[in-house]
Order: structure tokens, then sequence, then C-alpha cells
């Protein structure tokens, strides 16, 4: 299989694309990226590694943290963390608070903010957050085998402007219990880890792990690995979940700068950047994109 010939016509195929959905706009520091931006890549379980785009542009990773939080979570606090944050779809927007009254505060899936929060007030616990997000960097390094790789202080300020809808979420869970820390401090840590900044590259680079090949980082064990997996295709993108799951086959997860991280299970990990998104949020062309490579390579968890 020519991954690069793959890649390639992908690329131009996106380039010329003229529905590119819309960039997020209620972080501002995200509302000033072009749609234009196009990047995808492939690391191989072989050890190859093939671009297209614009793959060394550092992008804002936004919810894809979230992936890297709870295998630091899962790593340090093993399954006591799922007395906290469950493991359902939502079904319902990644900033949505609707679900929190009903179910006694426990968020339906580490992904969706709220659940997201709970995770970074867990691995807060006995740390500050400057501790928090410099382990989390490193994770991200060793991942990627790669130091350049830095929390952009804008994008983070941005958000605290604006925050007001995660604070609300935070504070609705510490009313309920289910917040260890005060909501400013966990949505802060929050807020920094969301500003990570990664190229295409090395995004892709930092998911080696969870496609759980041999010779390749071992961040965590198998199962643990494995478990990411099944809830990046049942949660990762949210409230089009379903729909990713149908349309690609493989587990994803995706933020609200554009990038969506794939796993292909034993074969590659993928990244993919577009800063336009679609009515979930989720990347209109990294979508169709990832969708494009599915079908020309054959992978998909469904066989
Ligand atoms: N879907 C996302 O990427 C959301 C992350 C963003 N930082 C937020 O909390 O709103």
């Amino acid at each position: 299989m020519d991954l690069a010939a793959i890649l390639t016509r992908i690329g131009a195929e996106m380039q010329a694309a003229p529905d590119r959905g819309r960039v997020a706009d209620y972080i501002p520091e995200l509302a000033r990226v072009s749609p234009d931006h196009f990047a995808m890549a492939i690391c191989t379980a072989e050890g190859e590694t093939f671009t297209t785009g614009e793959a060394e542009t550092p992008f804002s990773i936004q919810s894809i943290s979230k992936v890297f939080t709870l295998a630091l979570a899962l790593g340090r606090l093993g399954d006591q963390l799922w007395t906290r944050v469950g493991r359902e779809p939502s079904g319902l927007a990644f900033n949505s608070i609707l679900q929190l009254e009903h179910e006694n505060g426990i968020p339906r899936n580490p992904f969706i903010n709220a659940g997201a929060l709970v995770v970074t007030d867990a691995i807060l616990a006995g740390h500050k957050p400057r501790e928090v997000l410099g382990e989390l960097l490193r994770f991200l390094r060793e991942a990627a085998g790669e130091d350049d790789i830095h929390i952009n202080r804008a994008v983070a300020a941005s958000e605290q402007a604006t925050g007001h809808r995660n604070l609300a979420l935070a504070h609705f869970m510490a009313a309920q219990g289910n917040l260890l820390h005060a909501p400013e401090l966990t949505c802060g840590t929050y807020f920094h880890q969301c500003a990570i900044e990664m190229s295409t590259r090395q995004l892709a680079r930092a998911g080696r792990f969870l496609m759980n090949a041999p010779g390749l980082p071992r961040m965590l064990g198998a199962a643990r690995v494995r478990r990411i997996n099944a809830l990046m295709m049942t949660c990762g993108h949210y409230d089009g979940s379903g729909e990713f799951a149908y349309r690609v086959g493989l587990p994803g997860k995706s933020g609200v700068g554009g990038g969506i991280l794939v796993i292909a299970p034993g074969r590659a990990a993928i990244a993919v950047w577009s800063p336009g998104l679609n009515a979930q949020g989720n990347s209109q062309l990294g979508t169709l994109a990832v969708e494009r490579l599915a079908r020309a390579t054959g992978w998909s968890v469904f066989g």
C-alpha cells in the first residue's frame, strides 16, 4: 500500500474542498485562525512517518489533551477514577450541563468538558497546577519523542477570560461533591492543558502508544490502552461519535482547534488538522480526510 501517494491525494482533495466548516469563535484566540490550514500525518507500526500539508505548524490541541490526561489519571488512580466519571456517550454537546443535575454531578464520560474537568481535578490531588501541567508536557514529549511541545499562554488566557461555561460546570460539580479543588484552580489547569500546541506530525507521534504495537513507546499497559481506545470510539466526538464511528470506523478524539487524533490499532496513529468545524464542534475536513484514508487503506476496527 502506497501510503505516501494516498496522503498526497487526500491532501490535494482537502485543499480544494469548498466547505471547510466554521472556526470555533467562542475562544477569541481560536477565532483568529484561518480555516484554510490543512495537515495530516501517519505514524505506522513499522516506524515510518508520512505527512501532507502543513504538518510542522503547531495548532491548539484543545480537547485532544483529554486523552493524555485520562492516560495520566488511569496510571495514577487506576479504576478508582470511575467512581467520579462514567463511561457512556452523552449524546449532548461537549460543554452541556444538562445531565449533571439528574446524574448526581457524575459526568457521563472523561471526554466531555465536565468529565475532563473531573479527570484534571483528580490528577491535581496533592499537586500544584504547575506540577500537573509539567507532568502532562513530559508525558507528551516522551510519547512523541520530541521536546518542542509547549503551552500557548495567549490561548489559555483567552479561554480563561471567556470560560464561564466551564466554570459553571465545575461549580455545579463542586456543589454536588465531585470536585476536590476550587473551581478556578481546576478550570485554570484545564484551560492550560487545552492550550497545548503541537504540530500534526508531533500529535501523530504522541499517539503511537495508543496503537499497542511492539517496539513503540509504552506509556501504559495494553489493557488500559484498549480501554482508552474504546472510549475514544464511543465518546471521542461527543454527539458526533456515532457518525464518526460509522464513517471512519476507528477510535478518534477531536478538539475545537480542528485537530483529530485517530488510532488504527496495531497499524497506525493518525493526526489531522483543519480548523473549520462541523455542527458538533469536530473538524469538518479532518473527518472527511480520515474517512477517505480509512476507505483507501481498509483500516477499520470492524473488519
Ligand atoms: N471540544 C473542545 O475541544 C473543547 C475544549 C475547550 N477548551 C473548552 O473547554 O471549551
